[in-house]
């Protein structure tokens, strides 16, 4: 049975992102989202279930960043999973009582709306995780009155919820993505993303554009871009990536090989089955058989042929 690091403790999203993932995985439950990778990293877990995007709060930059620096570590699956929040309290704790708030800083900023409106004199603390808010509270002389997480969370510590569906929508999405340690890739599906991280090789004008038009010229759409801090001043950026199709398609793995030509570094962050399994357009000489046929073409040219 394999064994998956996730931002524990139980009863995280993180934790419900696992068990939907990987049903008969064993589960470690780790501080952070960084010793979940590390876990992954060393050893210690097959590999690890971790937040990348959230549809309202955007990147889950400790993730992009972890990702992007240390031993690779490949994305082998994605998930998307709505977020609903509660507000947790030990029971027979009253409206008035609630002064202190705490949760995970994600789930503080989507429940900003609601904690405004109802607690606007609370102080609001952030938290490792939800599910360790909720345990916070739970403890036995905790100076913290309620936690914003996930209700299964109340069930596992013994707290009540106070109130439900407190997120500013209703539609929230975070995406979760599964990792290991380098190996085989998932199998192309017709539905797959691929995922990349690359480092400039220089700053200049058109940087982002030579970067872009390597996709764009082999019709391949991006579905995401961040560009993240490398840390060296004011000014300097690496970029993640997500496109749509699999390295095992022509069209990307040349796109990608272009990158590799023109840029410092492009880390390789997996290609891997779309939750949505939606598949890509492909435009009008971009089909893998369209890219085969070209190459024999150019074989043929090249000794001599017409
Ligand atoms: O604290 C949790 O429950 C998590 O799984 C982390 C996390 C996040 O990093 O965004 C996951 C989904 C929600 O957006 C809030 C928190």
């Amino acid at each position: 049975m394999s064994k998956l690091a996730y931002l524990g403790p139980r009863g995280t999203f993180c934790d419900a992102a696992l068990r939907r993932l990987a049903p008969d995985a064993e589960s470690l439950a780790c501080a952070n989202v960084g010793a979940a990778l590390d876990a992954a990293r060393d050893g210690t877990a097959d590999g690890a279930v971790v937040p990348l995007e959230n549809s309202v709060e955007g990147a889950i930059t400790q993730t992009l960043d972890q990702l992007a620096r240390g031993v690779p570590l490949l994305i082998t699956g994605e998930l998307l999973l709505p977020v609903e929040f509660s507000l947790l309290v030990r029971p027979g704790t009253e409206s008035w009582q609630i002064k202190r708030i705490i949760s995970h800083p994600a789930a503080i900023t989507q429940c900003r709306g609601y904690v405004e409106r109802e607690f606007p004199d609370a102080d609001v603390v952030a938290w490792p995780s939800t599910a360790a808010a909720a345990q916070e509270v739970a403890a036995a002389g905790s100076p913290y009155d309620a936690a914003i997480s996930p209700a299964v969370a109340a069930g596992y510590y013994g707290l009540a919820e106070f109130a439900s569906g407190i997120g500013d929508r209703s539609d929230t999405v975070t995406r979760f993505v599964r990792v290991s340690r380098p190996g085989s890739l998932p199998q192309p599906t017709g539905a797959d993303r691929t995922s990349l991280v690359v480092f400039l090789r220089d700053d200049h004008p058109g940087a982002l554009m030579e970067m872009l038009s390597e996709f764009a010229v082999r019709g391949v759409n991006l579905s995401r871009i961040e560009s993240r801090p490398t840390g060296d001043g004011i000014g300097h950026y690496f970029f993640h990536f997500d496109c749509e199709g699999h390295v095992a398609d022509a069209r990307v793995g040349e796109a990608i090989a272009a990158l590799h030509r023109r840029c410092l570094d492009v880390r390789f962050l997996g290609s891997y089955p779309r939750a949505d399994r939606g598949r890509p357009r492909i435009g009008p000489g971009m089909s893998e058989s369209e890219f085969a046929e070209a190459a024999s073409w150019l074989d043929r040219i090249r000794s001599g042929g017409a």
